[in-house]
């Protein structure tokens, strides 16, 4: 059994207020896109985890399905099984890669083990292993909130467009993009302003966690002002970064990032 998780932008991000737990409350937007992993399931006599492709730091037993293995286990009958993840997506680029591997793997053990959880349910299981991991069992385009792990599902549809991602050198934990963030309750709700028209949005729509990551990553601000430069519509750090992306009206030919970033086109 095999399952292609795919990785998601945050079209804005307002970071509200610190939580007594130590989270953030936030807004944002999270709209899925086309770069996959690869994650392969298959019974076995005993449990393994291997991985090929990009190098994911620290410890297989730490893998997010691994986890997600776990916690399904405490409270289902499941069979030892091994697992393959072919990592294609950045990590440390604000992508939910980690988080869309847990996701997907629910899905996947949810359908072959018949273990008959339902969306709400399978969320709640992911919710555990990560506050983006949620939004990957339905998948769709939501307003997210509270700790950016409940949602609210929007009309938002960017096929008519084209989204280029742009992958530096550099690479952000999740950890030192929060450290850096001033929480600030919001002026206007990302809510309202992701119905106003694409066009509408730069200038508007922000991610909190730019400032401190521009100013100590200049040159993820440099691709950000380059993609305006070639005629983006809107472009924005997605998450807690590194990754910018950029939504144009057409392709851009995007030749002279190519020597220093990676470039995926039309994602
Ligand atoms: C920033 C966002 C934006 O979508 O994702 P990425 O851009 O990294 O993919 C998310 O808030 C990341 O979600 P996720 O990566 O699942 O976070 P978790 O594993 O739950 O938490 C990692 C760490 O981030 C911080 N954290 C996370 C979520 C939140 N609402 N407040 C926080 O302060 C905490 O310090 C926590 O220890
Ligand atoms: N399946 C996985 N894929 C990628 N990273 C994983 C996975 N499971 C756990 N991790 C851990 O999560 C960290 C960041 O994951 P990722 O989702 O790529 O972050 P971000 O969304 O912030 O870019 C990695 O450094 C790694 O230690």
């Amino acid at each position: 059994m095999i399952a292609f998780p795919n990785a998601k932008i945050n079209i804005g991000l307002n970071v509200i207020a610190r939580r007594p737990d130590g989270y953030h409350d936030l807004e944002t937007v999270f709209y899925p896109i086309k770069i996959n992993d690869v994650l392969e399931v298959v019974e076995a006599d005993k449990l393994s985890f291997e991985s090929s492709g990009l190098e994911i730091p620290g410890r297989p037993e730490d893998n997010l399905c691994i986890k997600g293995y776990h916690l399904l286990k405490k409270d289902h009958d499941l069979p030892p099984v091994k697992i393959h993840l072919h990592k294609n997506i950045p990590i440390g680029a604000g992508l939910g890669g980690g988080s869309a591997d847990a996701g997907f793997f629910i899905k996947l053990m949810n359908d072959n083990f018949g273990l008959g959880l339902s969306d709400d349910s399978m969320e709640e299981y992911a919710r555990i292993l990560g506050a983006d991991c949620a939004f990957f069992i339905r998948n769709k385009p939501v307003f997210a909130f509270e700790k950016g792990d409940e949602f609210e599902p929007i009309n938002l549809d960017l096929s008519a467009y084209s989204i280029v991602l742009v992958m530096p050198d550099e690479h952000i934990s999740t950890a030192e993009a929060y450290r850096g963030v001033k929480a600030a309750p919001v002026k206007e709700t990302l809510y309202d302003l992701i119905k106003t028209p694409l066009t509408a949005w730069r200038g508007h729509i922000k991610n909190d966690f730019e400032g401190h990551i521009f100013r100590d990553h200049p040159a993820i601000r440099g691709i950000k002002a380059e993609l305006y430069e070639h005629g983006a519509l809107y472009a924005s750090m997605s998450g807690s970064g590194a990754s910018v992306f950029g939504i144009f009206e057409d392709t851009p030919n995007l030749e002279v990032m190519e020597e220093f970033s990676q470039v995926f086109y039309n994602v």
